[in-house]
């Protein structure tokens, strides 16, 4: 290890020791004991690490929910819990007044009925969805899908791969013929963090509704989703919301959409204004619970409300102040040892347009990406070159940020 590394470990080792959220990380299940000990884990905006409270949650929840209360606990507690659930994650990490969110589904299927809804409710002449080439491929996959299904035309955008759509580019293309717009507020490969109240502000005076996905950004970043008018918007649970592999997603619905009676395509008997009646018809149940189809499943929420309880401790500001932190150390890092080394940045430098991981590419990375986790040094690889470092405010170390890039710099030295 050069001087220059020692001194990176160091200046994280100070960074970790001043930082005014350190004692989150210890909220967290340790991550393996002796030789399985995880070094550095650096993929919490792909699957977020497990708090202790969820152990113990999982643990009363079978033990006593489910065992003891058993199907007694669908009227004590778990009937509303879908929109109870949501109305937390509005309050406190997407600026949304109760009533709007719900907890359903995985996103795949969430988009598919806010996007079918938006449609359905789009005036005539209005049959067109802006898109861009970049979201993550279930985004486009979906939204192609509604088309062919629906004979909708897409208007493609597509932005530069190492930033992402910019207001310019939405205005260039909506006009009295789109219905609806549908962006990730971060981008899952550059994290490219969209200006959200421009964008929705431009679809609007075209008169276009704006769906916006927030999976790569809830939790980390504010969407203040009512102040800035959004229409419709999804994400998931399992990144920074730490719910767990396959944990359901959420949407958001404006109060006003629902109000004027915007209808999902899905309607299941759980989404019924009155389930047990088991009527010849379906009937909508109020407000967001009508974007509920089956079951839901409450074992995968059980986890979600301990992050947002940590996440309401530590406050939303200082998680993103740490974010931004986190995201200009790696930065700052890869300038002294991996631009040397000839890794290109695919993340932006301005602080106020990046999300919460650092993209960086090399065309060695899937084999060095192979060898970090043997070390148990985890990031993620993405095709064709990418590794990300992903870096959850809650969890993340800046100790662990530098030891992955002091890595990655040794390995691409001995290959
Ligand atoms: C932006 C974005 N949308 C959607 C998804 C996936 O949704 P699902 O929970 O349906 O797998 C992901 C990640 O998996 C994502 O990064
Ligand atoms: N949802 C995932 C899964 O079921 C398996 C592995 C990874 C994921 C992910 O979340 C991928 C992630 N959305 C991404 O940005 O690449």
């Amino acid at each position: 290890m050069s001087a220059g590394d020692r001194s990176l470990l160091t200046r994280a080792a100070a960074l970790d020791e001043a930082d005014p959220l350190a004692w989150c990380a210890d909220a967290f299940v340790p991550a393996g004991e002796g030789a399985q000990v995880v070094r550095a884990y650096l993929d919490g905006n792909s699957l977020g690490r497990p708090l202790r409270a969820t152990a113990a949650r999982l643990e009363h929840v079978v033990a006593h929910d489910w065992g003891t209360r058993l199907i007694r606990s669908w009227d004590e507690q778990w009937m509303d819990l879908p929109t109870r659930l949501g109305d937390r994650i509005g309050r406190v990490l997407l600026g949304a007044a109760p009533g709007q969110t719900v907890v359903a589904d995985s996103t795949t299927v969430l988009l598919y009925k806010l996007v079918r809804a938006a449609m359905s409710a789009a005036p005539a002449g209005r049959t067109r969805i802006v898109l861009d080439s970049e979201n993550f491929p279930t985004d486009r996959y979906v939204v192609a899908g509604i088309a062919a299904e629906l004979g909708l035309e897409l208007d493609w955008l597509h932005p530069d791969p190492a930033a992402g759509v910019r207001p310019e580019e939405v205005a260039a293309v909506v006009d009295e013929r789109t219905a609806l717009v549908v962006l990730s507020q971060v981008a899952y490969k550059s994290a490219w963090l969209a200006d959200l109240p421009a964008i929705t502000q431009i679809a609007h005076d075209a008169g276009a509704l704006v769906l916006w996905d927030l999976c790569h950004s809830a939790g980390v970043v504010a969407a203040d989703l009512d102040a800035n008018q959004v229409d419709l918007a999804v994400g998931c649970s399992y990144k920074f919301l730490n719910g767990g592999p396959g944990a359901p997603a959420f949407a958001y619905v404006a109060r006003r959409h629902l109000e004027a009676g915007m209808r999902q395509p899905i309607q299941g008997w759980m989404g019924h204004a009155q389930p047990f009646v088991m009527g010849p018809e379906h009937v909508p149940a109020p407000g967001i619970r009508s974007f509920i189809s089956g079951t839901p499943a409450i074992l995968g929420m059980a986890g979600i409300a301990d992050t947002v309880d940590l996440a309401e401790r530590a406050g939303l500001a200082a998680i993103r102040a740490k974010s931004v932190a986190l995201t200009e150390f790696t930065i700052e890092a890869y300038d002294d040892v991996l631009a040397p080394r000839g890794v290109r940045l695919g993340t932006v430098r301005e602080a106020d347009r990046r999300g919460s991981h650092v993209s960086l590419g090399h065309d060695r990375f899937r084999q060095v990406v192979a060898t970090l986790w043997g070390e148990h040094i985890v990031p993620d690889f993405r095709e064709p070159d990418a590794i990300r470092l992903g870096l959850a405010p809650l969890s993340t170390r800046y100790t662990e940020a530098a030891l992955a890039v002091t890595r990655i710099a040794e390995l691409l030295d001995a290959s």
